[in-house]
């Protein structure tokens, strides 16, 4: 890390309004610079002793260009400690600054820099994933990485609905995983070192059709993996957990396509349970068994306060129960199994399993892992997100009836 820089970090979480008001009251004097994806060049702002004497945006010097970074509400931003060699071109007190860059903002005098849309949905879309933690995957095993690959603030990874082979790991930085729906980006989840971008599908199928899209947040720097090599290692495994791999890749998928579904009001979990039965009631600590559905289908459901909440579908060949050597936060602590009618399951050794687990290589095991936790913290999205639009209705309707 740059040893000069004193603070950095999102313009979503902090405004450069208060960003000029922290560095006033520390009396610091250096340089800020700002980066939005959607400017072709950093934003500048020169500080003596705490106040701004000069700032640059493209061709914009002194006070307009400071009003004009106003209008950066997302990107991002680093704080160095440096000489000032600069002119003094505003000579403004910080505080005024502040007042009349923000009164500007909400007049719409300041253009905010965002995507074209109108509607400014990637600040709303930063803004949401920022507040979400960032997932984490376990420490990087460099024996499968072949080569490493950069990419900077706003740089697509891999894109939703286009094919790719390519898996990565996450060396340094952060991603966020996005869908797209009308050209709408719906913020899914948000990933940093040693997760990894591609899932199992990636090396496995040829074709492969990317699920989401992912995006640098900052500079990001990647490892490429050794598609060859894990797809060598995934063959040599048993029938019975291939098909264990392949349900949980798709348990995945449908977890992330539901974030989506939910949000667009498409998904009716009652109507989905009606003429099924339960096969393990969430929280029902004595299910140990591991099972697999060998004729009809079953649903994964989480019961909250919300009432039922579907999570995943599942068919011919899915496994369900209680896997011990991996917590994927679904059955049975996390959710219940409903089966149709006419649903045939049998029972799976889930020792031996957990032997063939147990001799995956570090990168491969880190993959299941990395799926497993991405499984876990995408249901709870997932939950916390019908939550959150339940009570909206909720209140949009009190607010009505009081009206009336
Ligand atoms: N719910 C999720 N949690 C973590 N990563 C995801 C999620 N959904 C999609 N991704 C990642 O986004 C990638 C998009 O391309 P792939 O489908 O190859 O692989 C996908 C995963 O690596």
């Amino acid at each position: 890390m740059n040893e000069r820089m004193v603070l950095s970090g999102s313009l979503g979480f902090l405004s450069l309004g208060d960003i000029v008001q922290l560095l006033g009251s520390s009396g610091s004097t250096g340089v800020l610079r700002l980066i939005n994806r959607y400017a072709p060049e950093p934003g500048f702002i020169y500080f003596i002793e705490g106040n701004p004497i000069n700032a640059q945006n493209g061709d914009l010097e002194g006070l307009d260009a400071l009003y004009s970074l106003f209008g950066w509400v997302n990107g991002s931003f680093e704080f160095t400690r440096e000489a000032i060699m600069s002119d003094k071109r505003i000579t403004k007190s910080r505080m005024g600054i502040i007042l009349e860059g923000m009164k500007l903002l909400d007049d719409g005098l300041i253009k905010k820099i965002g995507p074209a849309t109108g509607h400014d949905s990637t600040a709303e879309l930063k803004q949401t994933l920022s507040k979400t933690a960032i997932v984490k995957g376990p420490l990087v095993d460099y024996m499968y990485v072949v080569d490493e690959e950069d990419f900077f603030d706003g740089e697509r990874i891999v894109e939703e609905g286009k094919h790719g082979s390519w898996i990565w790991v996450i060396l340094e930085g952060v991603v966020d995983i996005v869908k797209e729906v009308d050209s709408v980006p719906i913020p899914i989840i948000r990933v940093g070192d040693g997760s990894f971008i591609g899932s199992m599908a990636s090396f496995l199928l040829q074709g492969h059709i990317r699920t989401a899209t992912a995006i640098a947040v900052g500079n990001v720097q990647l490892g490429v993996l050794d598609s060859q090599r894990l797809a060598q290692e995934y063959a040599a495994l048993s029938l019975d957990f291939r098909t264990f791999l392949t349900s949980l890749d798709k348990r995945m998928k449908q977890l992330t396509d539901r974030i989506v579904e939910y949000h667009e009001g498409k998904i009716h979990t009652d109507e989905i349970l009606k003429d099924t039965k339960v096969l393990i009631r969430q929280s029902s600590s004595e299910e140990k068994q591991l099972y697999v559905v060998k004729q009809g289908r079953a649903a994964v459901v989480r019961e909250t306060k919300s009432g039922p909440v579907l999570l995943c579908h599942l068919y011919k060949g899915d496994f369900f129960g209680n896997v011990p050597f991996l917590h994927l936060g679904h059955e049975p602590e996390g959710a219940s199994i409903y089966g149709s009618e006419n649903i045939k399951i049998a029972k799976i050794e889930a020792v031996s399993l957990q032997k063939e687990y147990n001799r995956l290589s570090t990168t491969f095991k880190n993959i299941v892992d990395n799926m497993a936790t991405s499984i876990s913290v995408t249901a709870d999205l997932v939950c916390s997100s019908v939550i959150s639009k339940n009570s909206e209705t909720k209140v949009t309707s009190n607010e009505r009836e009081e009206k009336t």
